[in-house]
């Protein structure tokens, strides 16, 4: 077998090969995502999928002079592997490690950070803006861009814009039909009907938008692209190009199964096998006890209904989906409309379940506050990986909703520490609040075992004493509660600290605090957001409003963006484990 890419550094190398040897190229490059992957973990399937396309477009067009977007970003492995990273790539959304999505600190040829979905568009039509205003009008501007990205608003107001331009781009369709989940809405029909009938592809929706279309191709036939790519290279002005690829090509079981191989875990390289992780013991993810929970909840109350935006694995409202489809929706990767469209279904008296990733809420921030805070509609926001998420790192960290909620009238605010307030604080919503409410909880399992108890309704705006004590208050809120728990243990006078979990960072329960600060000479806050602006800045306006003179230590999330690394790594990096908030602790004693 010949090591083509042993030898291939730079897209300069990859230059090199005779086009008639790139699908052996094709093979070897999977065949080192997936040696990789299996081991290191990430996301597999989208990466596998454009094998060829990502070699095609290094051939034919000259980055990183010429800028190339991917699109979300989680299918640019054989990217970064082509682009000089192929001697770190075993290092892949580790700490220090290359990250899981383009990045621009990262390479030369990362023109744009992605890990969002949707935004490709409008970056490449202002990079080909700007380089015609540079009067650069040679340069190429690319964009990948996915079938499940490309439904999302932001997408089509790149598109709308860039057709009555004369911007020199290119955006690229890759069209496997399916996201996290299977694409869902109207405009995957059609692109179903285009791949089908070719009577819709001579007269498409693109074309409508002034854009030179052509496609669908194989997207996994290295020639064609080549020969296709290339051509379009000499045509000016904005071009489309659709292409058919198979998630998780050349992997039988990704192929196969592709919502689980979207990112599996640890596999087998040759079989595709996953390792099978022990589930006795295992205390659930908090995802699926919202899951779960829903559809009992769900099943009582008729007026519930259960609204994702592309996330129904994730979240876990796949459940819902399955048991009670005509209640439970999947919008697509829309949060903007998934938020908006709660709120429409609050007018009417439906109980909304919107659960939405706190990362991605900060796309529908507007529609929060114009369409559901204002308004008062009482939407019930489930915002799951809240918190530090982990190996995705800086673009899905969800540590600023606190910061960003807070400030938004008639909203409560409220942070499970385990499972079975996760479900009492959704038991409570759906009897009735009057106000809408976000629920934020951590990606990841939680506490415990034995967490489907008989649901108890929680008092609005109240905290709860975990630990009696003589000095110090901890104030801490959501799952922080186990880390506090675990730094008290380590010190000697535990007598002197005492825990309490504040549940709701809006409205404050004000009569504990008074009672706190009347008690402590010494209050620590601890929360899994950002330290500006979240749960303890409200403690520290709340002393200055109520004028008392207290040490007050506010633990949170650092004022700068957190890469990627395993969450107990982050948090030993923000001071948010144990060990550090014991110390901190123990400064005041
Ligand atoms: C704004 C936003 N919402 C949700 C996501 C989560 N997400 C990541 S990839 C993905 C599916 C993308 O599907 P598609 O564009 O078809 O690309 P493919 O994975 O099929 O290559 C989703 C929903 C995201 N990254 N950004
Ligand atoms: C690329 C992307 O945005 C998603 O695939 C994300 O990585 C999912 O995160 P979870 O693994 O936490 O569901
Ligand atoms: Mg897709």
């Amino acid at each position: 077998m010949i090591h083509l890419l042993k030898n291939i550094n730079s897209p300069y190398d990859l230059k090199k090969i005779e086009i008639n040897q790139l699908p052996q190229l094709a093979k070897e490059l999977r065949e080192f995502i997936i040696e990789v992957v299996s081991t290191k973990e990430g996301h597999l399937g989208a990466s596998l999928g454009v094998v060829e396309l990502t070699i095609a477009l290094h051939y034919v067009f000259d980055t990183p002079d010429d800028l190339l977007i991917w699109d979300v970003g989680h299918q640019a492995y054989g990217h970064k592997i082509l682009t000089g990273r192929k001697d770190v790539f075993h290092t892949n959304r580790q700490l220090n490690g290359v990250s899981g999505f383009p990045k621009r600190t990262e390479s030369i040829y990362d023109p744009f950070g992605t890990g969002h979905s949707s935004t490709s568009i409008s970056a490449v039509l202002g990079m080909a803006i700007a380089s015609h205003l540079k009067g650069d009008n040679t340069k190429n501007h690319i964009a990948v861009i996915g079938d499940a990205s490309i439904a999302s608003g932001m997408a089509f107001e790149g598109l709308n814009h860039a057709g009555v331009t004369n911007a020199n781009i290119l955006i690229i369709l890759n069209d496997n039909a399916i996201g996290i989940d299977p694409s869902v809405g109207a405009l995957k029909e059609y692109l179903t009907n285009v791949k089908t009938n070719k009577k819709w592809a001579k007269n498409n929706i693109i074309k409508a938008l002034n854009f030179d279309y052509s496609g669908p191709i194989d997207g996994h036939d290295i020639k064609v692209l080549i020969a296709e790519l290339t051509r379009l290279k000499k045509i000016k002005g904005p071009k489309f190009l659709h292409i058919i690829t198979t998630k998780g090509k050349g992997l039988k079981k990704a192929e196969e199964d592709q919502v689980k191989y979207h990112a599996p875990g640890k596999f087998d390289k040759i079989t595709g096998e996953l390792s099978q992780k022990s589930t006795q013991n295992v205390p659930p993810k908090f995802q699926d006890v919202f899951g779960h929970t829903l559809v009992e909840l769900a099943k009582a109350n008729k007026k519930i209904v259960g609204i994702t935006p592309a996330m129904p694995t994730g979240s876990s409202l796949k459940f819902m989906m399955e048991e009670i489809p005509e209640r439970a929706f999947d919008v697509g990767i829309a949060e903007q409309h998934a938020v908006t469209m709660s709120a429409g279904m609050a007018t009417q008296g439906l109980i909304p379940f919107c659960n939405v990733y706190s990362t991605f809420l900060q796309r529908a921030y507007d529609q929060v506050i114009h369409d559901v805070a204002l308004q008062n509609l009482p939407v019930i926001f489930c915002l799951d990986r809240a918190g530090l998420v982990g190996q995705d790192g800086a673009t899905h960290h969800g540590v600023f909703d606190l910061a960003y909620l807070r400030c938004i009238p008639n909203l409560i605010i409220f942070a499970p520490r385990n499972e079975i307030e996760l479900r009492n604080i959704m038991y409570t919503a759906q009897l009735g609040l009057n106000h809408p409410i976000a629920i934020r909880y951590p990606r990841g399992t939680g506490e415990v075992l034995d967490w489907r108890k008989p649901f108890e309704k929680i008092t609005i705006g109240t905290g709860i004493q975990l630990k009696k004590g003589t000095d110090i208050a901890v104030l801490s809120v959501g799952n922080m509660a186990k880390n506090v728990f675990l730094a008290i243990d380590l010190i000697k006078d535990k007598n002197k600290i005492a825990h309490y979990d504040m549940r709701f960072i809006k409205p404050l329960d004000e009569k504990l605090l008074v009672k706190i600060f009347e008690t402590y000479k010494t209050i620590i806050t601890v929360e899994d957001g950002v330290i500006k602006g979240g749960f303890g800045s409200a403690v520290n306006e709340f002393m200055i409003e109520k004028e008392y003179k207290k040490n007050i230590k506010i633990i949170g999330v650092p004022d700068k963006f957190i890469e990627h690394g395993q969450v107990e790594e982050l948090q030993k990096m923000s001071g948010l484990d144990y060990k550090s908030i014991a110390k901190i602790i123990k400064s005041f004693l």
